[in-house]
């Protein structure tokens, strides 16, 4: 469990004087979790992640590691504690002059582990991230994928608590995305790893992320498990990450339905429409798979004039089925939205 206990982060300098780039997150990252985090530009996640692999001095607040407290750490502990931290670069940050497999071993070498170790444990991770038969390659004879798959082997090396994930994916094409998305997951599966990353893309969080968080302005203004996020009508991260559409907010007798796996493959709306003898329209959204999670997330058109309270009275006895009509909802934060689309 990673915890960001009221971290607070002020930089201070002559030109700009203070500058509070984190001023109260409060976040839990529960083990083997993929805690994505997402904010406009200028919101913190930089520092955020600096802070977490110790590059940066909180000015404020306790970032508790499985127990141990990170922020108060001496420069002796601070050197091993840096290695239950891994970190995957938006530009991979690999050394040109090293091959793949003296890449994915750096960190071992400077922790002073022995060749033979090291070389068991380089050909674990080149099978791990798909690398097989390329240890012997320069980065510069590699695809942007493939580097990225090097720096992931990297950042695992010494086996962390964490995987920290700078922009993973915004350097590279869409297919290629996805490949590293699913190694992400793998990773995060078969090592147990807990995944932090810092994105600018919704679609990454929508796909790969169990938690996500939106940061604005040096704060935490929501989190949540992701599937508990998209299915609350009111949350504006959930609208985020799996929107419906803008111009439908706020009209009378639209409904926002939403409903989980098993409940999202039943026929409830034609159920709902025989039984109250209504005709209702879906106006948007549809099915969608948002992890390993089947999420329905349906605006349906009951028409301006219906009777709301035997509606709500169907949705009350089907508790898998939730129901939040849109006029009643506040508007999302669309300047937040502009940014991260
Ligand atoms: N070393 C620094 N000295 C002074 N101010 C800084 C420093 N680093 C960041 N800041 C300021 O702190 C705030 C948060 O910056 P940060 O880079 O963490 O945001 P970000 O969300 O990562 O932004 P982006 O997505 O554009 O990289 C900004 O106002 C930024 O100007």
């Amino acid at each position: 469990m990673i915890e960001f206990d009221h971290l607070a982060k002020t930089y201070t300098s002559q030109k700009h004087g203070d500058v509070q780039a984190l001023t109260d997150v409060t976040l839990s990252v529960p083990d083997g979790a993929i805690q994505g985090i997402v904010g406009p530009s200028g919101a913190g996640k930089s520092t955020l992640l600096r802070c977490l692999n110790l590059l940066e001095q909180p000015t404020g607040g306790r970032i508790v590691l499985n127990g141990d407290d990170l922020t108060t750490l001496s420069s002796a502990d601070l050197r091993a504690a840096r290695r239950r931290i891994g970190t995957v670069f938006q530009h991979f940050e690999l050394l040109h002059s090293r091959t793949v497999a003296d890449n994915i071993g750096l960190p071992l070498e400077l922790a002073g582990t022995e060749r033979k170790e090291r070389e068991a444990r380089i050909a674990e991770l080149v099978e791990l991230v798909g690398l097989q038969g390329r240890e012997h390659s320069f980065p510069s004879q590699l695809s942007g994928g493939q580097q990225q798959r090097v720096g992931i082997a990297r950042a695992l090396a010494a086996r962390p608590d964490v995987l920290l994930c700078d922009e993973p994916t915004s350097a590279l094409d869409p297919a290629t995305t996805s490949q590293i998305l699913d190694l992400l997951v793998h990773v995060n599966r078969s090592v147990g790893v807990t995944i932090v990353l810092i994105t600018h893309e919704l679609g990454v969080v929508r796909r790969i992320c169990t938690h996500a968080a939106l940061l604005d302005r040096g704060r935490i203004v929501e989190s949540g498990s992701v599937v508990d996020l998209v299915t609350d009508a009111g949350s504006a991260l959930g609208q985020l990450i799996a929107p419906i559409p803008a111009a439908l907010a706020g009209r009378p007798g639209v409904a926002l339905i939403t409903a989980l796996d098993e409940a999202a493959d039943q026929p409830w709306l034609s159920e709902l429409a025989r039984t109250f003898g209504l005709d209702i329209s879906v106006v948007a959204g549809g099915v969608e798979q948002i992890g390993e999670r089947h999420v329905g997330k349906l605006a349906v058109d009951f028409g301006a004039d219906v009777d709301r309270a035997r509606i709500e009275a169907y949705f009350a006895d089907h508790p898998q089925v939730h129901l939040a009509w849109l006029d009643r909802l506040h508007a999302p934060a669309t300047d937040i939205e502009e940014e991260l689309a």
